[in-house]
């Protein structure tokens, strides 16, 4: 494999956001420049980084922060479910607009934030064998992240891009629940994840992974990560003592209880409660 050159300068749409928290010191350790993009100025910038505040859906905007770099790391927008017409201009339009900005500066690595939720329907074995799973969403949101993949796999093939559709299980500092002992990408293995998009294996190319640590009770095949240089090395077993009981049924689909009929589409399933 061929080594990244350092540093590079980084677009990280959704700067400002819970996953881009967790992977700026990352980003810092490495010697990376990072734009952080955002609807709201990040939190305690440093050296290595620039705050730009606008919309994804801004391509004005978003042509300007893009100019000049060398990756884009696109987490920015919403992360569960609400009406249509917000994911459809957030996450469909913006991933849209974001690759068109990618584009138009030249830039042939993009990162997406797909999800499993793009997926939900499907039983935790599919995921285990490693063939490619068609888009099966539970949610409107999971529709959005299957239409950005569609977005990732066009740019990909039509401009020669390296674009990884990466189908993120559950980020956080730590697992918090019995589901996420299988689900969980840590911070460290979302930099892994970054590494294995700068690189130069799979370019061009349209990448499906996903993005879990290697977590003994993972339902995930690896390998397509692995074939891009992507070797997660977390195990959320670490944290299996300070994890409490199981409190529903176990899950038998990848979108957990987002495939339910209890988690309804096109509302805001966690309004007032912590989001998940
Ligand atoms: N957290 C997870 O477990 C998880 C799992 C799978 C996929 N993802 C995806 O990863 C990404 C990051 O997730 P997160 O948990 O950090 O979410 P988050 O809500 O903490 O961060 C998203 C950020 O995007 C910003 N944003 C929203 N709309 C925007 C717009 N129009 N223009 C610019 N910025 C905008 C928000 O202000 C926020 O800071 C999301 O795309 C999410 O769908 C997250
Ligand atoms: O299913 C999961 O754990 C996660 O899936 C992601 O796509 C969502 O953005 C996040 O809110 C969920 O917690």
């Amino acid at each position: 494999m061929s080594a990244t050159p350092l540093p590079q300068t980084i677009a990280l749409t959704g700067g400002a956001g819970m996953m881009a928290t967790l992977l700026r010191p990352y980003l810092e350790r490495a010697g990376h420049n990072v734009r952080l993009i955002d609807l709201v100025p990040a939190p305690a910038p440093r050296r290595h980084e620039t705050l730009h505040i606008g919309s994804v859906v801004d391509a004005t905007f978003m042509n300007a922060a893009i100019a000049g770099t060398d990756a884009v790391i696109h987490l920015g927008g919403i992360h569960r479910e609400k009406s249509w017409e917000e994911l459809v201009a957030t996450n469909i339009t913006g991933t849209q607009v974001t690759l068109e900005a990618a584009r138009i500066n030249g830039v042939k690595r993009v990162l997406l934030a797909s999800s499993t939720h793009a997926v939900g329907f499907h039983p935790l074995d599919a995921a285990r064998d490693g063939r490619h799973l068609a888009p099966r969403p539970d949610t409107y949101y999971g529709v959005s992240k299957a239409a950005m993949e569609a977005l990732g796999s066009l740019y990909a093939d039509k401009f020669a891009m390296k674009v990884v559709s990466a189908r993120i299980g559950t980020g956080g500092e730590r697992p918090e629940n019995v589901r996420t002992l299988s689900s969980w990408l840590s911070p460290a293995d979302s930099y892994r994840l970054v590494e294995a998009t700068l690189n130069g294996l799979g370019a061009p190319g349209h990448h499906v992974l996903w993005a879990v640590s290697a977590n003994s009770r993972g339902w995930a095949d690896l390998s397509a990560g692995r074939r891009i240089g992507f070797n997660p090395l977390d195990d959320a077993e670490d944290f299996a003592a300070e994890v409490g009981a199981e409190e529903n049924a176990p899950n038998v689909l990848l979108g957990g209880q987002w495939a339910s009929s209890s988690h309804q589409i096109g509302v805001d399933n966690y309004s007032g409660l912590p989001a998940k």
